[in-house]
């Protein structure tokens, strides 16, 4: 008899992507680099080859040391970004918090972004207009839903932004670096959230460097290493490998700063 195991909610297959850095920024640094015969731009691999399966209800974490591609996968995923080679398939609605900007606007008000940001992320407007209250009372910014975004801090921009997205009900929800800003009773209270909608069955990848707080949160981990993966499984495992790279490299700093 045919088994049937859970949907399969992101499918991401032989992914790469190439990015060029340019070394010299201006006319006298480019010429002297010409004089000198050094190339002027390198490219290298963000993501080498990179195939994932996700699951629905699947929480999942990236892990990987600065550079090491976990922002480019999500991209891919978001499909704010697309692949060189190979595919990214993904099923049901996205919500995504993985750019700085996060989608918000920061001309318009609180207020306004709620209403753009949620029909960008696939609210319709009366989903926004019944959601609305339970959006600004979550993001703890009431008083200021009628300022330009751009007066906001950094912590307050990631609040709201965190709320607009954790109430869109998504299938598929990708959350970069967000927990790192805002105060601990906020982290606490997106942590909350983040429980509830896995509770609900949807499907999360999240990039972080707080470890212990990932390996808590998450029934899977990946690591990345250079542009591919190079573990998938036990969450803490994965942080393990993680923290041997961290080691890795502080220790390679060290050296080259005696040297
Ligand atoms: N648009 C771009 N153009 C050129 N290089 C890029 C671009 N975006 C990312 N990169 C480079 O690709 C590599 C992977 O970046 P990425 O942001 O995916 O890493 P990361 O693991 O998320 O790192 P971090 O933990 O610092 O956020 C880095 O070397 C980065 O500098």
């Amino acid at each position: 008899m045919e088994q049937h195991g859970p949907a399969e909610s992101i499918v991401i297959d032989s992914v790469s992507k190439r990015f060029t850095l340019r070394h010299a920024r201006s006319i006298r640094e480019m010429t002297i680099r010409a004089v000198r015969r050094q190339d002027l731009s390198e490219s290298f691999n963000a993501l080498d080859d990179v195939s994932l399966t996700v699951y629905q209800g699947e929480t999942v974490a990236l892990m990987g040391l600065n550079g090491s591609g976990k922002s480019t996968l999500l991209k891919m995923i978001s499909g704010v970004m697309r692949p060189d080679r190979g595919s990214v398939r993904v099923r049901g609605r996205i919500a995504g918090l993985i750019d700085v900007g996060a989608g918000l606007h920061p001309d318009l008000t609180g207020r306004e972004n709620v209403y753009l940001n949620g029909a960008i992320l696939g609210m319709s407007e009366a989903e926004i207009k019944r959601k609305f209250d339970a959006i600004v009372e979550f993001s703890g910014v009431e008083r200021f839903m009628d300022n330009q975004v751009r007066f906001y801090s950094s912590g307050m921009f990631m609040r709201l932004a965190f709320s607009i997205a954790a109430h869109t009900e998504p299938d598929i929800f990708l959350i970069d670096e967000v927990l790192a800003v805002g105060d601990p009773p906020f982290r606490e209270k997106c942590l909350q959230r983040i429980r509830e909608l896995r509770g609900e069955g949807r499907t999360m990848v999240i990039v972080a460097h707080d470890i212990q707080m990932l390996t808590r949160l998450c029934d899977r981990g990946v690591t990345l290493r250079k542009g591919k993966v190079v573990f998938d499984g036990d969450p803490a495992e994965a942080g393990r490998l993680w923290r041997e790279d961290r080691q890795a490299r502080q220790t390679s700093l060290k050296a080259d700063a005696v040297r």
